[in-house]
């Protein structure tokens, strides 16, 4: 197996190699090198940055609608070539292909065909003023810099990409490490499609390549994709320059279920909450509070569905369940469901699992305090917490630093609507979970990031607004 792009990088419209350390790619299922990349030197990190910002003048003069066509026209690209594209995102990932076909370029090319529509209805305002008047002006911010994590790389890199260049900005994207290959695909498209060359340029390497670009002082905002360590650091060294900010951190969002809620929906809804995508999903609902009387119930009719899971090789289209994306990985997940079992939680499906493979794991009988209910796992690991009330399950629910995403299940869409306005999360689902339209907005409070994806919220969030002052008579000076 073989996916060795052109070039590491790509610069200026053109594939160019890395100048810096070596960064091999493998692909999870076996452990096999399937390109070898070089990370960018300090100099190319600079010259990306200085290329996109002489690039932007040019791209935020175009008319918005051109640049929109820019955008759909990518968007169509890329699903012509969905089969392709899937087959390198699983090798990247080790994603199913059943899962990549789907829910990733697809996703991706959703959010270029959006902001591809959405770039010219972007207006300023009028104010009247009486005599005078005012008006403002939605401005690019100018060099946009996007930082990815290696759960959704494709998908992450066109919902950066897609509302910034939409707004007329230029934009250097570093993939994570870990999953380096689908941005230089996006990056060849979006030129097929007729984006001017500098526009959108991809740098690799590790995290002191994304914090070199953090400060280039040709840039204007951050969006970052990954943990809230890396996320406290970024937005930390984004401050010294005043730069703009977009934060999608982790989270360990709870999934709350009563016991009048439709329980086949519920188990499937908390299975897609915790397994999809081998459960490296930030807005996971990895703390599963069932309501006592139905608690046996939902799990024996979990574990039974669980059991009929096809887990193995990632390229065939029966997989269900794929590797974990590095052996660093599946070691820190498999770290945690022995501290669980350790700390007294009830194992009831899975456990560690073999070599790149971890099965869908469940926990019972565990308590708010156990690391399991506490800490991010990005693993498929779902902890199961009893609670008896409302009241209850809503301080418990809230009683987390992070705040991404939430769901609760009832028939009862009062009881529904007034436990949503007391959680504390950015993303919420009412019997429904993880899912997420380029048409809704998307993104966590408190730890769980700054700002949101998607929507016409993200507009605002890759552009500034200019605001003008027209006198229209004499200037009234005192002396
Ligand atoms: N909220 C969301 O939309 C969302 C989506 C996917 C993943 N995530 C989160 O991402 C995490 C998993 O991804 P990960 O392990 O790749 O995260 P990570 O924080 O380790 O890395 C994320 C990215 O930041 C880069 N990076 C690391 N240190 C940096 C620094 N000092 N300056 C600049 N860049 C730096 C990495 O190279 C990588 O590209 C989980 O916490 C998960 O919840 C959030």
């Amino acid at each position: 197996m073989n996916a060795q792009p052109a070039a590491s990088l790509f610069i200026n419209g053109q594939p160019v190699e890395g100048q810096g350390d070596a960064l091999p790619v493998f692909y999870p299922y076996t452990g096999q090198e399937i390109a070898s990349l070089r990370e960018a030197s300090g100099a190319q990190v600079a010259e990306a940055c200085k290329v996109a910002a002489e690039a932007q003048v040019e791209w935020a003069a175009m008319a918005p609608v051109e640049r929109g066509r820019v955008l759909s026209r990518a968007a169509a690209i890329i699903r012509e070539r969905n089969e392709e594209l899937s087959r390198l995102e699983t090798l990247d990932t080790g994603k199913p292909i059943q899962e990549t076909l789907v829910a990733d370029w697809e996703s991706g090319a959703a959010a270029l065909e959006y902001f591809g529509g959405l770039a010219a209805t972007v207006t300023g305002q009028m104010i009247p003023l009486g005599r005078d008047w005012a008006y403002t002006i939605r401005e690019p911010l100018g060099v946009c810099v996007g930082i990815g994590a290696w759960n959704y790389p494709s998908q992450i890199a066109c919902w950066k990409a897609a509302p910034a260049l939409a707004m007329g900005n230029a934009m250097v994207f570093k993939p994570s490490e870990e999953t380096p290959l689908g941005a230089l695909k996006l990056a060849e498209i979006l030129i097929e499609a007729g984006l001017p060359a500098g526009v959108f340029n991809v740098v690799q390497g590790r995290g002191a390549v994304g914090a070199a670009l953090v400060t280039d002082p040709h840039v204007a905002k951050v969006s970052l994709t990954g943990s809230v360590p890396t996320g406290q650091k970024v937005y930390a060294a984004a401050a010294a320059g005043m730069r703009h900010v977009t934060m999608e951190l982790g989270g360990k969002s709870p999934l709350i279920i009563f016991d009048d809620a439709n329980l086949d929906d519920a188990v499937g809804a908390a299975i897609l909450a915790n397994f999809y995508s081998s459960g490296q999903i930030c807005s996971n609902g990895t703390r599963v509070f069932v309501q006592s009387g139905i608690r046996d119930a939902f799990l024996e009719k979990l574990t039974a569905r669980l059991a009929a899971i096809r887990i193995g090789d990632p390229l065939d289209p029966d997989t269900q369940h794929g590797p974990i994306v590095s052996p660093a990985q599946a070691a820190r997940i498999r770290a945690a469901i022995t501290a669980g079992e350790q700390e007294g939680a009830r194992l009831v499906a899975g456990g560690v699992g073999e070599g790149a493979f971890i099965p869908p794991t469940v926990f019972a009988d565990a308590t708010d305090q156990m690391t399991l209910a506490t800490d991010e796992i990005f693993g498929p690991v779902m902890t199961t917490l009893a609670f008896d009330t409302e009241e209850e399950v809503i301080r418990r629910a809230n009683a987390t630093g992070f705040g991404l995403a939430a769901g609760v299940f009832t028939q009862d869409l009062t009881r529904a609507h007034r436990m949503i306005a007391r959680l504390e999360a950015g993303t919420c689902w009412i019997n429904a979970y993880n899912l997420t339209p380029v048409e809704m907005p998307f993104g966590g409070v408190k730890l769980s990031g700054i700002g949101r994806e998607n929507s016409a919220a993200a507009i605002e969030h890759y552009s500034q607004l200019k605001t003008v002052y027209v006198g229209m008579g004499g200037v009234d000076a005192p002396y």
